[in-house]
């Protein structure tokens, strides 16, 4: 709802309440709109404030009204220009956020005071839609084009001071911002507004906007990689500078319901939920974030300064958490540290561009060693040496000597068991596996894995630390792979299965990229390296010299195995570090991937070895056969209860492996193929393979599909249900 009350004498206070964010919920619009007739209808009332409760202007509409069957009465649009249409000054007071819905009934009011902290967008491009309450129209006209473009089609979030700079705010103080609004507003008072009304203002004109108009549309095309709202935002704004401000509205809410209705809209806001839901963490067991604590963490020590270990210390620094960098001798130390100091150079840069600054030389911050006593008093430590059980578990038992008792354990690794690791300490209790994904500096994901010795408060720590260094927790169970790399297994599986029946590396890379992925598989094997999983398939017998002789080539513990990425290494292929992988590149540790003749031959003499007819694979089986292997497993991943639930493995996917945001996660994308559709496809292929057994359909899809395909929320309540049509 809307708090009405009087600021001073003259001055009516409009206060927008719906905690903790104050979205626009109809009631709440509701009550804004009966605000606004009632101050204008009493003379005693000569100008309006507009603010939010809780040091909170507004988040905006409230997302979840736009899947229900009440969007339709979402009518923002008509209330803001209530607001602008008013004779009585009104002023927005805006502290804490005025986002979307919220920013553009600013927008509507005739003047913008903001706190110093304050934060100000337009975010809807985020979840899939666009301002859809005149924001596209009135906005240009106040910034002009380029930012308007940049703040909409961008979605990003504009600091107080930047926003004074580019008029979108008239002032910007320390103080208690309600009552500068309402000073503001008293002065205001019997002053023409006209010019004030951002509806009756023209567009500024560009000297070249025609061809700035097409520059910018194709770098929204190049950024959106297949999503539609930016394209679609871009639009409404064009229609600002070429018709009045009534048809430009017009046109907006054109393109509004196109993207309101479409399927990436859906996704894009589950994907927003999800990311929250998955803070909620909870454990078979019963541990949950509600119960659970943090401990803080004031000092945190990382051990390897390799690639994953430089990121973790400057996500850490970051995080203004104090950190020691520790390596196994001088030479590795001086490597690391230089290496550290470079990325947290450029972190600083970028940083100094939004007007904050990053403290790292101060060596009570960031410190260097090689001496694990400097590790006496850390409350965390973060491992972050190779993939070697052995290793790993030298370093833990060191370490559960030397940390203070209460010390946190934490190791990075993408695979390894952490009940093995947390056997050989003092406190298993608090070991859990953090798995940061590459550069560990940029990327969102943190997998945070609990053992089976590892307590409510280690988990609860693990997920703080991700919160303060601004990635996204999400809690998995211990398992070979955990949950991304096992349900990334069967996908890359089926890629090189489908090299060996006729595909070429740039034919299955080209349709997953369409799809959606950043890049496809072959790319992000070259990118990460061959090298990786050839040596953790020697670890495992599956090649190398622990293979028993006569084992058959393309064959393993009775499954079909390909040894294609074997040879490819055997051959010192290992991707863009030697300029040669499933791609050729310009020179070793180049970027760009070129189609390679040599791979092409190499692959039909390799099928001429083994006699596999080669076929043409379309389309649809290539997407098919790597995607439904890829989500068969997330359902076993899901009965196993190794994830609590869809949404999480969704966020993994989305934040840690390239998936498309706007195609919701796999598991939202299965409820969208229609999980009947996706379990036949899976009998089918497996039926073609029957050696192949990421391809059987997990017994939980199964299930899910007997008990009628029920939707995505519901999934979870199947699971200890009894069925008898299994
Ligand atoms: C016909 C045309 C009509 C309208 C056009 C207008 C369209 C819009 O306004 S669309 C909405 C645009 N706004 C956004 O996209 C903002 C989304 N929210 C955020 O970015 C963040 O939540 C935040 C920056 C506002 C706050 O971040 P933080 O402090 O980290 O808190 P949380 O993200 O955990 O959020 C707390 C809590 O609030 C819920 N929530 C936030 N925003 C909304 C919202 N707009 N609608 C509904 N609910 C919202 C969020 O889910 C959290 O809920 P839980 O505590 O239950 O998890």
């Amino acid at each position: 709802m809307a708090q009405y009350a009087r600021g001073a004498a003259a001055v009516a206070v409009i206060r927008l309440r719906n905690p903790p964010v104050n979205a626009l919920s109809l009631t709440v619009l509701q009550a804004l709109e009966d605000g606004l007739k009632r101050a204008d209808a009493d003379p005693s009332v000569k100008a309006v404030t507009i603010c939010g409760e809780n040091g909170k202007f507004s988040a905006g509409a409230d997302i979840r009204v736009f899947s229900s069957p009440k969007k339709q009465g979402l009518g923002l649009g008509p209330i803001i220009s209530l607001i602008e249409r008013s004779e009585k000054p009104v002023v927005a007071a805006i502290e804490g956020i005025a986002l979307g819905g919220g920013l553009e009934v600013a927008l509507g009011c005739h003047y913008r005071i903001a706190h110093v902290q304050a934060r100000m967008g337009l975010p809807e491009v985020t979840i899939g839609l666009l301002p859809g309450a005149e924001g596209t129209q009135r906005l240009p006209r106040l910034i002009g084009i380029p930012a308007a473009l940049d703040i909409i089609t961008t979605g990003r979030h504009v600091p107080a001071t930047e926003a004074l700079k580019l008029g979108l705010v008239d002032e910007v103080v320390e103080e208690n911002t309600v009552e500068a609004a309402i000073r503001l507003a008293t002065k205001l008072i019997g002053q023409p507004l006209g010019h004030r009304r951002l509806s009756l203002r023209p567009v500024p004109r560009l000297p070249n906007m025609e061809a700035f108009l097409s520059d910018a549309l194709m770098k929204v095309k190049k950024r959106a990689q297949g999503c539609l709202a930016p394209e679609l935002c871009f639009q409404a704004i064009k229609a600002a500078t070429e018709l009045p401000f009534a048809d430009g509205v017009r046109k907006e809410r054109e393109l509004f319901n196109i993207l309101l209705t479409s399927g990436q809209a859906k996704a894009l806001q589950y994907a927003f939920f999800a990311e929250r839901a998955v803070e909620k963490w909870t454990t078979p067991n019963g541990a949950s974030w509600k119960s659970a604590s943090p401990q803080p963490i004031r000092k945190a020590a990382v051990i390897g300064l390799g690639t994953m270990g430089r990121g973790i210390v400057t996500s850490l620094v970051k995080a203004k958490i104090p950190v020691v960098g520790l390596e196994q001798d001088l030479e590795y130390l001086n490597t690391g540290r230089k290496a550290v100091m470079l990325l947290l150079e450029r972190e600083a840069m970028k940083m100094e561009q939004g007007a904050q600054t990053l403290d790292f030389h101060n060596p009570a911050r960031l410190q260097f060693t090689v001496d694990f006593d400097v590790l006496r008093d850390v409350d965390l430590v973060i491992e972050a040496v190779f993939e070697n059980m052995a290793l790993k578990k030298e370093i833990f038992n060191k370490l559960s000597r030397i940390c203070k008792p209460e010390a946190f354990l934490c190791t990075n690794t993408s695979a390894l068991n952490i009940d093995e690791i947390a056997s050989v300490t003092n406190r298993p209790q608090q070991v859990i596996g953090t798995h940061f994904f590459s550069p560990a500096h940029v990327m969102r994901l943190l997998e945070i894995i609990y053992g089976r010795h590892t307590s409510p408060t280690t988990i609860a720590t693990a997920m703080q630390l991700a919160k303060v260094m601004k990635k996204v927790g999400v809690v998995v169970g211990n398992c070979f792979g955990f949950v991304g790399n096992r349900m990334m297994f069967p996908y890359t599986q089926q890629a090189v299965f489908l090299l060996e029946e006729g595909s070429r590396p740039e034919d299955v890379d080209r349709v997953l990229e369409d799809f959606g992925f950043k890049i496809g598989p072959f790319r992000m094997s070259d990118l990460a390296g061959l090298d990786v999983g050839w040596r953790s398939r020697k670890d495992q017998g599956l090649t190398g010299p622990s293979l028993a002789p006569g084992t058959p080539a393309r064959q393993r513990r009775g499954y079909r195995y390909s040894p294609l990425p074997d040879l490819l290494c055997e051959k010192g292929r290992f991707g863009q570090k030697t300029g040669k992988g499933w791609y050729q590149y310009e020179k070793a540790g180049g970027r760009i991937s070129k189609p390679d003749p040599w791979i092409h031959s190499f692959l039909s003499e390799y099928r001429d070895t083994h006699q596999i007819k080669t076929r043409f694979i379309d389309q649809e089986e290539i997407l098919e056969r790597c995607l439904f292997a890829l989500i068969s497993e997330g359902f076993d991943i899901l009965a196993e209860g190794i994830a609590s639930g869809p949404e999480h493995l969704d966020v993994i996917y989305i934040n840690g492996y390239g998936w498309p945001k706007h195609r919701g996660g796999p598991m939202f994308y299965a409820s969208t193929v229609g999980l009947p559709n996706i379990l036949a496809k899976l009998q089918k292929y497996s039926e073609m393979h029957p050696d192949v057994p990421q391809l059987r359909p997990s017994a939980f899809l199964k299930k899910l599909v007997a008990m009628g395909n029920p939707p995505l929320n519901d999934w979870m309540s199947y699971l200890h249900r009894q069925s008898n049509k299994l």
